[in-house]
């Protein structure tokens, strides 16, 4: 069918642009029709090429820019992959314009979401690069080489990268060199469509308060050729390296990590600090990605919470029990629920490796437990909820406002699921108290963290 719309691919036009969706894309205009634009900032006037046609909406690329933001960050032309590679998106805005973009996002959809609430300035970092502890880079043929590098937007194509810019750059280091001794070793890298070659994905976690570092060696095939000598060149040439993985993924899909892992060198896990509680990690476990703003947030949810020692707290999807074990320093009781069970197991390592004896976490999906918990007769005075992208279960929702407590502290990685799930709280007596704090955990891209307190009426 034949798309009606008042441009055309591979055509130049040019267009102020009006707004920026909660992508980061500039939004043109052209007779209504919108065209989102990437390396466009709102107020700034450009030329651009069309690249995709829409029935509602299209999609563009700047040739130039006619005007330019006071917002704009020109992108020296090394870090130009960054952007194309999704990996940094938000690259060409400044930084305190990032924070207020992300402020603004929130409170765009309370006011779409017809809720009257204010958002405060998103908490942002003193360096808002090289902070993620962890990568899972693909590794793939280019040019009859073994590489490493990121696929192109919404492809399958690698490209080669070494800079990957919001990494801590000793993960940087590391992938190079392991990548250069599967190239030494002769290892095939995977390939998607005839479902061979061994080498999948390189996994990197980094200590941040401990001097460890994992390898992850994510391999198509059960058995890893020259397994001893890899291991033994990577112990050399990276000496403080605490655990070397094979994980297992014989799978044809897009999910990262299979079933299996066993362990070529050193321990199953490295250990991280986050507020004064020392974690075990295994290599599938969820951990916070950004260590130094995970600490502003925890602390966060903590005072939000309004602990004072006597508290009994649940904390509805747990993970590893970062936010449990931080909270139980400060209440009485802790219940922490999550659906993996070996996070589940992680968790109950971690509350006796630092001595807490007031925790419980149970394996079970949120919404069951909580259910459970409220035939149990279980009285929380705090419930915290950091639930992933698509927010919470209607059910659940139900059970916490029938345990009755003072508090929901919400912590949220999705502004939209956020609005969604305090417009439902409402209809169960739960109303937000406080400012919306956003806290700045994913620098340059356009992920959104934020902590909401509600209470009971
Ligand atoms: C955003 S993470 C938060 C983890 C933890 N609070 C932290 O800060 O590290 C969300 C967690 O919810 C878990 N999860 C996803 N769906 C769930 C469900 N229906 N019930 C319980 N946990 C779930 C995921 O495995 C993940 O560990």
């Amino acid at each position: 069918m034949k798309i009606q719309a008042p441009v055309s691919k591979n055509e130049t036009y040019t267009g102020d642009v009006v707004d920026v969706t909660y992508e980061g894309l500039g939004v043109v205009k052209v007779d209504n029709y919108s065209l989102f634009v990437t390396n466009a900032l709102p107020g700034e006037k450009v030329k651009f090429v069309v690249t995709k046609v829409g029935k509602s909406f299209g999609f563009a690329r700047v040739l130039e820019h006619l005007t330019k933001s006071p917002d704009r960050v020109e992108i020296p032309a090394k870090d130009r992959k960054l952007a194309q590679a999704g990996i940094a998106p938000l690259q060409h805005m400044t930084y305190d314009a990032q924070l207020r973009f992300k402020q603004h996002q929130i409170q765009s959809l309370l006011s779409k979401g017809k809720l009257d609430l204010t958002v405060n300035e998103t908490i942002g970092m003193e360096t808002p690069y090289h902070y993620r502890n962890k990568a899972q880079i693909p590794v793939r043929l280019v040019n009859g080489e073994l590489e490493t590098g990121f696929f192109r937007q919404h492809t399958h194509d690698l490209v080669p990268l070494e800079d990957f810019y919001i990494q801590d750059p000793r993960i940087d280091k590391a992938i190079v060199i392991v990548r250069d001794i599967l190239r030494g070793q002769g290892l095939t890298p995977y390939d998607e469509r005839t479902h061979r070659g061994i080498v999948r994905n390189i996994m990197v976690r980094q200590s941040y308060y401990e001097d460890e570092m994992m390898i992850g060696l994510i391999t198509n095939s059960h058995t890893l050729p020259h397994a001893k000598e890899i291991v033994a060149e990577i112990v050399d040439a990276l000496p403080n390296i605490t655990s070397i993985i094979q994980n297992v993924n014989s799978r044809p899909t897009n999910v990262i990590m299979g079933p299996i892992t066993n362990v070529l060198y050193g321990e199953p896990v490295i250990h991280d600090s986050l507020l004064g509680n020392r974690f075990e990690i295994s290599a599938q476990s969820f951990y916070q990605v950004n260590p130094v703003q995970t600490e502003k947030l925890y602390q966060l949810a903590i005072d939000r919470a309004g602990l004072t020692g006597n508290e009994t707290v649940i904390d509805a999807y747990c993970g590893i029990g970062t936010i449990s074990l931080a909270m139980a320093r400060h209440a009485k009781e802790v219940y922490g629920v999550e659906v993996v069970s070996t996070a589940v197991e992680d968790a109950k390592k971690n509350a006796k490796l630092n001595g807490l004896t007031n925790t419980h976490f149970e394996t079970n999906k949120a919404e069951y437990q909580m259910a459970e918990w409220q035939k149990q007769g279980l009285k929380p005075d705090v419930i915290v909820v950091d639930p992933p992208r698509k927010g919470l279960d209607a059910t659940l929702i139900e059970s916490a406002a029938a345990m009755a407590p003072k508090k929901i502290v919400y912590v949220s990685c999705n502004p939209s699921t956020l609005v969604r799930d305090i417009q439902r709280f409402a209809e169960v007596g739960y109303h937000v108290t406080e400012p919306i704090q956003p806290v700045d955990q994913f620098p340059q891209t356009p992920h959104i963290e934020s902590v909401t307190l509600l209470e009971r009426d």
